[in-house]
């Protein structure tokens, strides 16, 4: 069983947010910040939180903020940069646009760790969440060596690694939905305050 002294929390909140149009990470839910809602979530869980983007505002939040190491290559490069910084071999990592995220479902990547599988990815509604998953640091030369040839689709990214999915419950489902438009923040706020 792994220990929250062996795990790292990775909070990617970079990228472009093209069909949002505003940074992500501080869209209101309740009047707190989405990034807040992974921060929440992934506190009892891991011995240290590191934000991943080149946007300074997120200091605001007093954790540790890198800047991705290779520019405007999405998540797959994000991934990397974080897992580089981390001093774990287990890594959560969780993007800033779930604000419905729990504490319970990361913990369910924690339970199904073992030596076979690099990557363990929550499955819900029958899509896979590569960023609601548990990541071996040693992921990174998979990634590293992905970028270098060009490739910047997480899926493959993935799939290059020893991966396992963790199927989510009907009920929990919604608590996964991310949101990328002004219409999936509507449905958020209306499932929050339902
Ligand atoms: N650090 C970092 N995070 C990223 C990068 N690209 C995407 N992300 C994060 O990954 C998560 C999913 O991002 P997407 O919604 O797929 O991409 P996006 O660029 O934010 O938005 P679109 O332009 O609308 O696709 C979000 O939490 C983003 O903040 C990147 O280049 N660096």
């Amino acid at each position: 069983m792994i220990e929250k002294k062996d795990i790292t929390g990775i909070i990617l909140a970079g990228g472009k947010s093209t069909r949002m149009g505003t940074d992500k990470g501080f869209l209101l839910l309740n009047k707190k910040p989405f990034v807040q809602y992974s921060i929440d979530a992934l506190k009892p869980l891991v011995s240290e939180i590191i934000i991943v983007s080149d946007n300074s505002n997120y200091d605001t939040f007093g954790l540790k903020r890198i800047n991705d190491s290779i520019k405007d290559a999405g998540p797959v490069a994000g991934i990397c940069s974080g897992l580089e910084a981390s001093s774990t071999a287990y890594n959560l990592v969780l993007s800033c646009d779930v604000p419905l995220i729990t504490s319970k479902i990361l913990q369910k990547l924690i339970d199904n760790v073992d030596d076979t599988y690099e990557i363990i990815q929550i499955e819900s509604n029958g899509k896979t969440m590569p960023l609601i998953a548990l990541y071996k640091k040693q992921t990174k030369n998979t990634f590293n060596k992905l970028i270098q040839a060009d490739e910047r689709r997480l899926r493959i990214a993935v799939n290059a690694c020893q991966f396992k999915n963790v199927v989510l419950e009907e009920e929990n489902e919604v608590l996964t939905m991310n949101v990328n438009t002004q219409n999936e923040l509507k449905i958020v706020e209306d499932e929050y305050n339902h």
